[in-house]
């Protein structure tokens, strides 16, 4: 009934054939390999991973605890990136300690460079102006440097396996990164990877998604818990009651009923990807409403509108994570990670990560926003341009 809208088109020089802007066979038979990596036993593989990004994180903010109001995103996006490149390359590239600026900063311009592509439908026709211009320059520039990022991470993780190639051996999925399970796949002769650029297309693709997204979902998430110190108070009394004194669990993180609620409304009020779009391949007629849609159309859905519907979310502007106390009003009028079979395949991941992080930041410092509003701006990913600043006290 509907496939990625051509929008998409604009990412293809970035992510290739990756999961997110791939169609039709390709995209299928892909899907169905990858799923299998996203298995929850893998993903408990992957918390001593988020925990110790999470306590280096914790490390790093203790320099700024009782001084002036700082901007959260660089320590948010660096403790993502950190995340992102053991869990999918299973190498760690040290960003909170050694800041490696230039990848996230051109993640960030990149974007912002392919988003005024992707919201303009005639940008095939305009590219000589764009090239006029110089941004197919810095487009170019930028690409090099973005592919040349993982793949030195893919060279680095091939001499480690083989200075260390007993790692390989036991066959079991403990601390293998995505990267590792791919080879594999491909080892199979699974017709979804045929050729090394699959998998680095796949690579390419987890790290995109898997760090931008998680990192703006820390960053509005504590500016959340900072405006709202009663909610946060209450979480810090579950986060300590269920993790001081032990190693956490996978269960752990499951069993804290507030902290998935924090997340759920932080989602809603802010997802980071604030809207995707399609197009439908067969008429289809909106029910309620009658509006034909012709196949063809191109269609956007906004996360950020549909999760403000008064009707849907009471009083929406409410951060409120009692809300998700209740049954949903609508299966579809939640989607932060979309919804049907194009919905985001790290959700589960995303979810995880979060809980780990968030819950060890709640349990050392009190968080205090100085702002009270948000200018957000959009590309592909919903951003703010000031700040969030906020500050920090020692919890006892
Ligand atoms: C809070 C964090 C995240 C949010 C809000 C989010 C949201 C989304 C959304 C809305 C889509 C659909 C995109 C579209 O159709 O245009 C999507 C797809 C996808 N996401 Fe996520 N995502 C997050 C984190 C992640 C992470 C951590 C990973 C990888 C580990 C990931 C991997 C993907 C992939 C591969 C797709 C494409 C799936 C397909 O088309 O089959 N995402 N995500």
């Amino acid at each position: 009934m509907s496939t990625k809208s051509n929008s998409y088109k604009a990412l293809e020089s970035w992510l290739g054939t990756g999961l997110l802007i791939s169609n039709g066979n390709l995209w299928h038979q892909r899907r169905k390999a990858i799923t299998p990596t996203f298995h929850f036993k893998i993903l408990e593989s992957f918390v001593p991973i988020f925990y110790k990004c999470g306590i280096i994180l914790v490390n790093c903010l203790k320099e700024k605890v009782g001084k002036v109001p700082f901007d959260i995103t660089p320590y948010m996006s660096n403790c993502a990136l950190d995340v992102v490149a053991e869990t999918a390359m299973g190498t760690e590239v040290k960003a909170q300690t050694n800041p490696h600026d230039e990848y996230p900063k051109s993640v960030l311009r990149m974007t912002k460079l392919l988003a005024d592509k992707m919201y303009n439908p005639y940008w095939n026709l305009l590219e000589p102006i764009y090239t006029l211009l110089g941004k197919k320059k810095e487009e170019t520039d930028l690409l090099k440097l973005l592919s040349t990022f993982p793949l030195e991470l893919l060279k680095r993780k091939e001499n480690e396996k083989n200075n260390h190639p007993s790692s390989r051996e036991n066959g079991e999925n403990k601390n293998i990164a995505f990267l590792e399970l791919l080879v594999r796949i491909k080892e199979t002769k699974n017709p979804a990877f045929k050729s090394e650029q699959d998998i680095k297309d796949e690579v390419v693709t987890f790290m995109f998604e898997g760090h931008d997204t998680s990192s703006m979902a820390l960053v509005y998430t504590f500016w959340l818990l900072g405006l709202h110190s009663e909610i946060q108070e209450a979480l810090f009394q579950e986060v300590s009651q269920t993790l001081v004194g032990k190693i956490p669990s996978m269960e752990d993180y499951h069993k804290m009923d507030l902290l998935n609620r924090v997340l759920k409304e932080s989602l809603r009020l802010y997802s980071p990807v604030p809207l995707v779009s399609r197009m439908i391949t067969e008429e289809i007629v909106l029910p309620g409403s009658g509006y034909r849609l012709p196949a063809g159309t191109q269609v956007v859905v906004s996360m950020y509108s549909l999760h403000r519907r008064a009707d849907l979310f009471p009083e929406p502007e409410k951060f409120n994570p009692d809300r998700f106390l209740e049954p949903i009003k609508h299966p579809f009028a939640y989607v932060p990670f979309a919804a049907g079979p194009r919905n985001c395949i790290g959700q589960k991941f995303v979810m995880l990560e979060l809980k780990v992080i968030v819950s060890l930041v709640v349990l050392n410092f009190e968080i205090h926003s100085s702002n009270k509003n948000l200018k957000l701006t959009r590309d592909i990913l919903l951003r703010c341009l000031n700040g969030p600043n906020v500050s920090l006290t020692l919890r006892k």
